[in-house]
């Protein structure tokens, strides 16, 4: 199955916000009869980001214009530039205004299951069931395990787990033969100090995408290890992201969403399925090589085996000791500061 972005009918989940929404401006910019539909809990968040989208396609598509001195365009798209009116899609969306629109939103929980039912039956009729899904939901609150409370702790389960999880079952029973892409992380590789919360959910959903590729024949599903890109979530994480964590990390310098979704897209288009952004992930994963990795699915992947092979015999027993001694010092240096 190859992956382009032209002709698809593409579910973004996670779309109202960070790489999400940066997809779902991608895809509405770059094609002409692809449809997309962006999903997130808060229509808020959801119309903000179609009106957001629209205007900015609009824009470029003005100074184009400019441009080129085409100034009957320029006067129409300055019309259309106040009267964005973000297209919702349910039972009672008209099969005419679907037809006449290229980008739609759903609010939904994703991390409850009924719900998450219930959108695919919605989709399905209206004639509008996705050939793409990307399920980018997911965030992370970064804190010493002892300090997240209980809600945090379920939520970690909620958005990372339960919202790819619910999304993946109802692709496998309702579209089979789809391109699902599934966003894990870095951490899936190397859970580290500060992630508590959220790495072990990646990991699952790294194991998640294993079986599916047994048991779904027809579907391609792709997995993406993101390292640090700059979101509305990850400004959010800085916040409590202990030092410790951030001392960790620093080899997984954060680019932009723009890049991040280029490179994802590029690797996506080369027919690679299991994706990192960054050399350091890339790294990260050749470490990580193991059962359900001895195949073409990541960019020179024998290569990441030898280099995996040798790195955990040599490298890694070192770069370990050193981690585990920063890690021993940081918490004698919290202890004297308490
Ligand atoms: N930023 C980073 O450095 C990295 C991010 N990643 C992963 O990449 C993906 C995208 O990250 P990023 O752009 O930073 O994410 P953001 O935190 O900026 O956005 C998260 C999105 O998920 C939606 N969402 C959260 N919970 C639910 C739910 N229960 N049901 C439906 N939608 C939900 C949010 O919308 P709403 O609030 O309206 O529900 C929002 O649109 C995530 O899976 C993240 O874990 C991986 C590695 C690094
Ligand atoms: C020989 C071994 C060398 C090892 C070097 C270790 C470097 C670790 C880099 C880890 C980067 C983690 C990025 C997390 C992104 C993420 O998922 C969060 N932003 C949450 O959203």
């Amino acid at each position: 199955m190859r992956y382009i972005l032209e002709d698809q009918i593409t579910l973004i989940t996670g779309g109202s916000q960070g790489l999400g929404k940066q997809f779902a401006q991608k895809y509405y910019q770059e094609t002409i009869n692809s449809k997309i539909i962006i999903i997130s809990r808060s229509e808020n968040k959801l119309r903000k980001a179609v009106t957001d989208i629209i205007l900015t396609a609009t824009n470029r598509k003005k100074e184009e214009a400019l441009l080129e001195n085409d100034e009957q365009t320029v006067h129409l798209l300055e019309d259309t530039r106040n009267d964005i009116d973000p297209i919702i899609i349910n039972e009672h969306t008209l099969h005419s205004t679907i037809a006449d629109h290229r980008l739609f939103y759903m609010p939904c929980d994703l991390s409850d299951y009924e719900s998450v039912a219930g959108l695919f039956q919605t989709l399905t009729m209206v004639n509008m069931l996705p050939t793409q899904v990307l399920s980018c939901a997911g965030g992370s609150t970064p804190k010493l395990f002892k300090d997240l409370s209980g809600y945090e702790l379920e939520s970690g389960v909620r958005m990372n787990y339960l919202t790819a999880l619910y999304l993946s079952h109802q692709v496998a029973k309702v579209i089979p033969n789809c391109h699902l892409i599934l966003f894990s992380s870095v951490t899936a590789f190397f859970p580290f100090i500060g992630y508590s919360q959220y790495a072990p959910l990646k990991v699952s959903l790294k194991a998640l995408v294993g079986i599916l590729r047994h048991e779904l024949p027809h579907a391609r599903i792709s997995c993406v290890f993101p390292g640090n890109f700059q979101s509305e979530g990850f400004e959010l994480e800085e916040i409590s992201k202990p030092d410790i964590t951030k001392t960790i990390e620093g080899p997984s310098y954060p680019i932009s969403c723009e890049e991040c979704c280029d490179k994802i897209v590029w690797w996506l288009e080369m027919g690679y399925d299991d994706i990192t952004t960054d050399f350091i992930g890339w790294f990260l994963m050749s470490l990580d090589m193991g059962l359900n990795k001895h195949n073409n699915r990541s960019f020179l992947w024998i290569c990441q085996l030898v280099i995996g092979t040798l790195a955990n015999l040599i490298i890694v027993p070192i770069y370990m000791l050193i981690c585990t001694l920063q890690i021993k010092l940081w918490h004698s240096r919290q202890s004297h500061e308490e």
